[in-house]
């Protein structure tokens, strides 16, 4: 029977392949020259990372994979959000084990940093492919020298990355799960003009409070109400399609405008039972940007540390090249930007009690 040896024993060192697993970390200064102590620790702190690269892969490709289940995917949504706080508790492990990495001084670094020339993290196949796989394009990345990040590749890892840009990351899996969203499209409720009433009405409340104050000097108050703007202003992108895609098309946006509004439409009314996992879900995607975010900072803040202002061994401008790719690296900036479009609980459009119903869960629909 094909089963019969399911329940052979097996001993933690053949399971875990402990052998081959510690055969690999080799200092290249003890087969060049005199052995670094510390290139030890800089060698399984990569290797480490590139195991925690891996699960984190796994879990992307996997929640990748449930959101183009179309047939099953309401049922999917829970599993997806575990994965992804998997993610997220990754990354913060991956942050705090920086603080390993910085046991090491500068000095003891310099003992085998020019062994390492012309290697660098910029060579790591597996983090290009958790950025890609989340949905960073190369149009968004910091340009290396005028060339693509992808010539550190052989061709085939090049066509593979190509192949994530080209469709199918995340982010568009979650634009394209967003604009599907059923309750977009509410019976006899215009949403839009309640929400723009609503924005006019916390506005005035907002321009109120501002001339009301003691502290405020009028030219400060002549400031901040100009700067407070209004549904004519920052607003109006929502409230209107062609605005919106005049945002995205001048490139200061991503997310389509379907989308757009039903994350909107999320955030306000995360409270109805049926949308909460939806919530969560955008919540989660947000924490993972923030969190990789962080990484990139606490990555250059120890270069920083490590090497000062040297250039990098793979030949950015090392602390600085960093620190940029941290701002400008983000992939869910759009759904961060939500929170400006939010309006108070008090100021919420009230929904129609059909759609109200609609949302809850079903048990308590009167139906059941
Ligand atoms: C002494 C410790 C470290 C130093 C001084 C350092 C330095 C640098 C520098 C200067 C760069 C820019 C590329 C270049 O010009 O060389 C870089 C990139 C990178 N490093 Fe490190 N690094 C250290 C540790 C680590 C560790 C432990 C990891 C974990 C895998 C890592 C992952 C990366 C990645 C992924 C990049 C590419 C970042 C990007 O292009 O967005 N580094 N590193
Ligand atoms: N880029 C670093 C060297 C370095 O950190 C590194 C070298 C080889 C393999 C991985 C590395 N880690 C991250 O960049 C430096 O310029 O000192």
């Amino acid at each position: 029977m094909k089963d019969e040896g399911k329940y052979t024993t097996i001993h933690y060192q053949n399971y875990l392949e402990i052998d081959a697993l510690l055969s690999l970390q080799k200092n290249r200064s003890a087969a060049l020259g005199e052995n670094a102590h510390d290139e030890t620790l800089f060698i399984i702190m990569h290797q480490a990372y590139e195991l925690w690269f891996k699960q984190i892969l796994t879990e992307l490709a996997s929640v990748c994979k449930l959101f183009r289940e179309e047939r099953v995917h309401e049922d999917n949504m829970n599993t997806v959000l575990l994965r992804l706080k998997r993610v997220s508790t990754i990354i913060e492990l991956m942050i705090e084990q920086i603080k390993v990495m910085e046991t090491m001084t500068p000095l003891d670094f310099l003992d085998f940093r020019d062994y390492l020339f012309p290697a660098s993290g910029f060579q790591s196949m597996q983090f290009r492919m958790i950025e890609a796989l989340l949905g960073l394009r190369e149009d968004d990345r910091m340009t290396y020298h005028g060339k693509s990040y992808k010539i550190a590749f052989t061709e085939q890892q090049q066509q593979q990355l190509d192949e994530i840009e080209k469709g199918g990351s995340l982010f568009e899996l979650v634009e394209g799960w967003l604009e599907r969203t059923p309750f977009l499209q509410f019976e006899g409720f215009d949403f839009l003009s309640a929400y723009r009433a609503a924005v006019d009405r916390m506005v005035a409340r907002e321009k109120e409070a501002i001339n009301k104050s003691d502290y405020l000097t009028d030219r400060m108050k002549t400031m901040r109400t100009k700067m407070l703007g209004d549904s004519s202003t920052y607003f109006k992108h929502v409230l209107s399609r062609e605005s919106h895609d005049e945002l995205v098309g001048s490139g200061q946006g991503r997310l389509s405008y379907d989308a757009t509004v039903a994350a909107l439409l999320i955030n306000l009314y995360r409270d109805k039972p049926i949308l909460n996992i939806p919530f969560n879900l955008l919540a989660e995607l947000t924490t993972i940007d923030a969190l990789l975010t962080t990484w990139r900072y606490r990555h250059a803040q120890m270069v920083m540390r490590m090497i000062g202002n040297k250039i990098g061994t793979g030949g950015s401008s090392g602390h600085e090249y960093l620190s940029q790719t941290a701002e400008k690296h983000k992939i869910f900036r759009d759904l961060h930007n939500i929170s400006s479009l939010l309006i108070p609980r008090s100021e919420l459009p009230e929904l129609p009690e059909g759609v109200a119903r609609s949302l809850g869960f079903y048990y308590s629909s009167g139906r059941a």
